[in-house]
């Protein structure tokens, strides 16, 4: 198994390398990328680490070498949310890396599985897709939106709030990746119960909890440590999938043909080609009906902002 990480030298693409160099399956094979020069160095020194995955790091402009043979890449490549910034204001900077990194892949490794990092990942996802569509190698059950953090915040402020094992906790986080379109769904949990009041400021801290790290960070930007830990128990999903385990599910932001949005985070079922089913949303609550018809114009305009980009 080969595993590529774009923007390896970046506060996540460090922690997730680190943690993919001590957990990934023997003999895998971890393939760091970033513009930055240190990145040879950050791989020499996870080469230190006595596991049984090979890292090699590659810098430049040309993330080809770093591409080759990849089974899966994620891409965290770009600029993060400093205080007072919207995800969506990173479209100007990230949009143009995102699309070029993808036209490499497009060429270099186009059957990989692809986890898309960067923000806005509403938008990113999109122009990811478009570039693929154009090179004439897409296919929608290989890329993926990483909405994980929505979903290890959730399973964590659940765990917190009404003190239980965090190991019980299973939630889904449906629509997208920024504010309103960021959907837990509290109805379905297991085990609890949560009042109208808690459900309301509930879902808004998970809503805006990327703001509270970027804010907390005062200026040193956003979450990185969980970010790393959810692309890794992401990228361990898809791997698990791939290497033909059963019942692999998690929620990502996929072209799912969902009667909502092009794109939409949903769970899905992992498997060896990427999505192997589409899973449902289940039954939501009145609250959570009103809010995600309520996030659909948000998210549509999102995702037609990245098709416009490459158009
Ligand atoms: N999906 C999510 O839930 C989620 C969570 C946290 C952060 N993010 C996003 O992830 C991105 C990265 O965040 P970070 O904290 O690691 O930022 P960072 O600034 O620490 O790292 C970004 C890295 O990208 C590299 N880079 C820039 N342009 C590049 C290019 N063209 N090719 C290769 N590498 C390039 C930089 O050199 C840097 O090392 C941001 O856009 C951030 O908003 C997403
Ligand atoms: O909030 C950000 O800008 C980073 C990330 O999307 C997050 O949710 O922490």
């Amino acid at each position: 198994m080969k595993v590529a990480v774009l923007g390896a030298a970046g506060g996540i693409g460090q922690a997730l390398a680190l943690l993919l160099k001590t957990q990934l399956p023997a003999g895998s094979d971890l393939s760091l990328y970033d513009i930055a020069p240190v990145t040879p160095g950050v791989a020499v020194d996870l080469s230190h680490i006595p596991t049984a995955v090979k890292v090699k790091g590659f810098a430049g402009e040309d993330p080809s070498p770093a591409l080759e043979g990849a089974d899966v890449v994620l891409i965290s490549a770009g600029v993060a949310r400093k205080p007072g910034m919207d995800r969506s204001d990173l479209f100007n900077i990230n949009a143009g890396i995102v699309r070029n990194l993808i036209e490499k892949v497009a060429v270099v490794c186009p059957t990989a599985l692809i986890g898309v990092i960067t923000n806005p990942v509403n938008t990113t996802v999109a122009i990811a897709a478009e570039v693929l569509k154009k090179a004439g190698v897409y296919d929608k059950n290989r890329l993926f939106g990483v909405t994980t953090l929505d979903v290890i915040r959730s399973e964590t402020f659940i765990s917190e709030l009404k003190g239980i094992d965090i190991a019980d906790v299973k939630i889904k986080v449906i629509g997208g990746h920024s504010g309103v379109t960021i959907l837990p769904l509290l109805s379905q949990v297991k085990g609890v119960s949560f009042t109208d009041e808690e459900v309301a400021a509930l879902t808004k801290r998970i809503q805006n909890a990327g703001t509270e790290v970027v804010d907390a960070k005062a200026g040193g930007g956003s979450a990185t440590l969980s970010m790393g830990q959810a692309a890794f128990r992401f990228c361990m999903s898809l791997i698990r999938g791939l290497q033909g385990e059963a019942n692999v599910v998690e929620c990502a932001y996929v072209d799912g043909g969902s009667e909502f949005a092009p794109l939409f985070a949903q769970p899905i079922l992992l498997g060896k080609n990427g999505i192997e089913q589409l899973l449902p949303c289940g039954e939501l609550s009145e609250f959570e009906i009103k809010a995600r018809d309520s996030m659909l114009d948000t998210l549509k305009a999102d995702i037609q902002l990245g098709v416009d980009f490459v158009k």
